[in-house]
């Protein structure tokens, strides 16, 4: 599990996010017009729909892979800001920390579950993305050789 070998960084400094306008454009897509920093992207409240959340482009989520301001990852390319939530993170700190402006889905589903997501995931999203990458090949899942229902014959 080679990602799991982490580089301990320091902690981000909080920082208030102002709160610009998310906009419905003519194609469907809700666009936080002239955002260009994570900074213009606050946390959304938790009954946000999915498909309502602002798109943000990958270049802005890399940008969050520098130290500074703010710690974003992205699971299922939904962005979730783990700024302050990472001091609290059950797993620990640095092992969010080591994903920063990366997709790290897999390894996420790897210790979580949907109702981890639900809970402690819901508060922390700030948009969506696509294209942002996972710096990690998954491995390959190895699956039973045996035919399926011959489970009573063993
Ligand atoms: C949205 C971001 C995240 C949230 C909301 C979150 C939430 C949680 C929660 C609730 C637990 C406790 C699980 C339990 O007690 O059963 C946990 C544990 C853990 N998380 Fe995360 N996590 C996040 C990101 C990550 C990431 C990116 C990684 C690295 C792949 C990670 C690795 C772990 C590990 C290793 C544990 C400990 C598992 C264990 O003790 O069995 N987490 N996380």
């Amino acid at each position: 599990m080679g990602w799991l070998r982490l580089n301990i960084l320091p902690s981000p400094a909080k920082s208030a996010a102002p709160t610009p306008k998310a906009v419905d454009s003519a194609d469907n897509d809700t666009e936080i017009y002239g955002a260009t920093s994570p900074l213009d992207y606050p946390r959304q409240p938790e009954d946000v729909a999915t498909e309502s959340l602002p798109i943000i482009r990958a270049e802005v989520v890399a940008s969050t892979q520098r130290k500074g301001d703010l710690v974003w990852i992205v699971v299922d390319e939904i962005v979730y800001d783990c700024t302050e939530f990472l001091h609290e993170h059950p797993g620990g700190n640095t092992v969010i920390e080591s994903f920063r402006g990366q997709d790290c889905t897999w390894q996420f589903w790897r210790f979580h579950n949907q109702k981890h997501l639900r809970e402690f995931g819901q508060p922390l999203r700030v948009g969506r993305t696509s294209g942002v990458c996972n710096r990690f090949p998954e491995p390959v899942k190895f699956v039973g050789l045996r035919r399926p229902g011959l489970a009573d014959e063993w």
